[in-house]
């Protein structure tokens, strides 16, 4: 891949970055983020990125970046060794070190990317033990002696205990799916591989690609970089005509003539510095996207304090919306629900089926009416609160609700805000636990969660940080029904993500309720 002259200097400029910056530096410097102790040795800092740059192509040849030991909770993060200019190419790598799904249906994208993964690790592990040290490297045993233990994804490694604190049916539903997609995979890839290895990969390809042309690609090295809003570097994908994306794509789908000349010139990821450039012992940190909490839990395993683009799912479909303005009104005084109740026990349970059915009737007339005026059921499902105001089909649907049929208990016609004020605390009040406890409870978690981390770091003071440093107490699937305690690590986790929603709702409720002071109708 590269000259003889060009491999000399790639050889110096290593040698320089061995002598980079000192951890202690790297902190002084101060940066995004404190980086403590201990931040990995030498060979774990630099061999990945060098394997890139002299086997895979990346560029540039001089790298001012090292693969460091961040914390327990974020794992490694990639920190700048020297003063990266605005807009400096900070690494670019060929998507032909990549591994993608291009070619596999959408709905099997992370089975298709483990499969990669294991095949590639397998491959590796075989060399190893043979002593081909060459085949290992061509195999990519540098960037997959660099991948975590796992990712602690709630679908791959929480119980259904700890999946259960979430406190949010929908959240614990989509886990509940992607579990099944996980068992899907693990029959697809089940013959050579047990289910801890596909669990192992699939938790890394959920949280360490990017879906790139209606493609999922892994990118080894710009992998490294963790997520925050205000990032100071973002990625860009460089697409070279003619060119197919990943090892795999350039052999197996491309005519021999386009793949020839991919390999000559294929397409890059590159991650490029921010505006503002970044100093010299900072972390290098990306936005993996405006997400709810929801995604950043299911897909990368933790949950973002203060994310200011959480949403709280208000209403899930049309037949909620209706079904709940029917019950808000009927609770106080609904002539359906109310009439007839002193008879005996009975009749008081004949008449209360017979509401029901009345109010089913009611409801599904409701959404009829709705449907016809707001559009198909399909366009409405999980209405939204966020922290910036509400989901637009939400408002559409709730307006059109409330500006036909009956009003509020006392008759009057409800207003948006009314309703809205209705639907949140009722959603709170729904909640096992309330705000103010669950940020008591997280204060203390978080107490304990420190405490824990500063014993394990004594424990190991005085060693280099390892892969096991990234795995919790467990490290497999755990078996559905086993009764087992509740993690610590998972419990914080599941307990910031519920707060994220419990802060939705109390901003949209006190919102609702200012306009309602106001005498405003939204
Ligand atoms: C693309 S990888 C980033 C590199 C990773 N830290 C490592 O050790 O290799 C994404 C994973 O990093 C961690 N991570 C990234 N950003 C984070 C954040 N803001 N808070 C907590 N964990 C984060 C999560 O484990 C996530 O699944």
């Amino acid at each position: 891949m590269h000259a003889a002259g060009e491999a000399l200097a790639v050889e110096a400029c290593c040698q320089r970055r061995a002598q980079s910056l000192p951890p202690a530096a790297a902190a002084a410097a101060g940066g995004t983020a404190t980086l403590q102790q201990p931040d990995g040795d030498q060979q774990q800092r630099t061999a990945l990125l060098d394997w890139l740059v002299r086997s895979q192509g990346a560029e540039p040849s001089c790298l001012k970046v090292e693969r460091r030991w961040r914390d327990e909770a974020f794992g490694w993060c990639l920190v700048a060794t020297a003063d990266i200019e605005p807009e400096e190419v900070i690494i670019s790598v060929p998507l032909t070190a990549a591994i993608t799904s291009e070619g596999a249906d959408e709905s099997r994208w992370s089975a298709a990317l483990a499969g990669q993964l294991l095949q590639r690790r397998a491959a590796a592990e075989a060399a190893a033990a043979a002593g081909d040290a060459a085949a290992a490297q061509r195999a990519g045993q540098p960037w997959l002696g660099a991948l975590p233990a796992h990712v602690d994804l709630p679908w791959l490694y929480w119980s259904e205990a700890e999946l259960a604190e979430l406190q949010d049916e929908d959240t614990i539903a989509e886990a509940r799916q992607f579990r099944a997609m996980f068992e899907a995979a693990c029959e697809e890839l089940g013959g050579a591989q047990s289910r801890d290895a596909v669990a192992w990969a699939l938790s890394l390809v959920h949280s360490r690609s990017f879906v790139e042309l209606s493609a999922h690609v892994w990118c080894p090295g710009i992998d490294l970089c963790n997520h925050t809003l205000q990032p100071n570097a973002d990625i860009r994908c460089i697409h070279s005509p003619g060119s197919c994306q990943g090892g795999a794509a350039v052999d197996e789908v491309c005519p021999p003539e386009a793949a020839a000349a991919a390999r000559q010139d294929p397409s890059r990821f590159e991650l490029i510095a921010g505006e503002a450039g970044i100093a010299a012992g900072e972390e290098v940190t990306i936005s993996y996207g405006s997400w709810p909490s929801d995604v950043f839990l299911l897909f990368f395993g933790f949950a973002p304090a203060d994310n200011p683009n959480d949403s709280a799912v208000l209403f899930y479909d049309l037949f909620d919306l209706a079904s709940f303005k029917l019950r808000s009104v009927g609770a106080a005084g609904d002539p359906l629900r109310s009439e007839g109740r002193a008879g005996h026990a009975e009749q008081a349970q004949q008449e209360e089926l017979g509401s029901e059915e009345a109010e089913w009737e009611a409801v599904a007339a409701e959404v009829q009416r709705l449907e016809a005026e707001v559009g198909p059921q399909e366009g409405f499902f999980r209405m939204v609160a966020t922290a910036n105001g509400l989901d637009a089909r939400l408002m559409q649907a709730a307006q059109a609700l409330l500006a036909a049929g009956r009003g509020s208990p006392d008759g009057r016609p409800m207003s948006l805000a009314e309703f809205l004020q209705r639907r949140c605390q009722q959603l709170l009040a729904a909640y096992p636990t309330t705000l103010e406890q669950d940020e008591e409870l997280l204060a203390r978690l978080e107490g304990q969660l420190a405490g824990q981390q500063a014993q394990q770091q004594s424990a190991t003071a005085g060693q280099q940080a390892s892969q096991q440093a990234f795995t919790p107490a467990a490290a497999a699937v755990v078996p559905d029904g086993a009764e087992q305690p509740l993690r610590l690590a998972q419990l914080t986790t599941a307990v910031m993500y519920r707060l994220g929603k419990k802060r939705v709702l109390r901003s949209t409720l006190a919102a609702a309720q200012a306009a309602l002071q106001q005498g405003g109708s939204s």
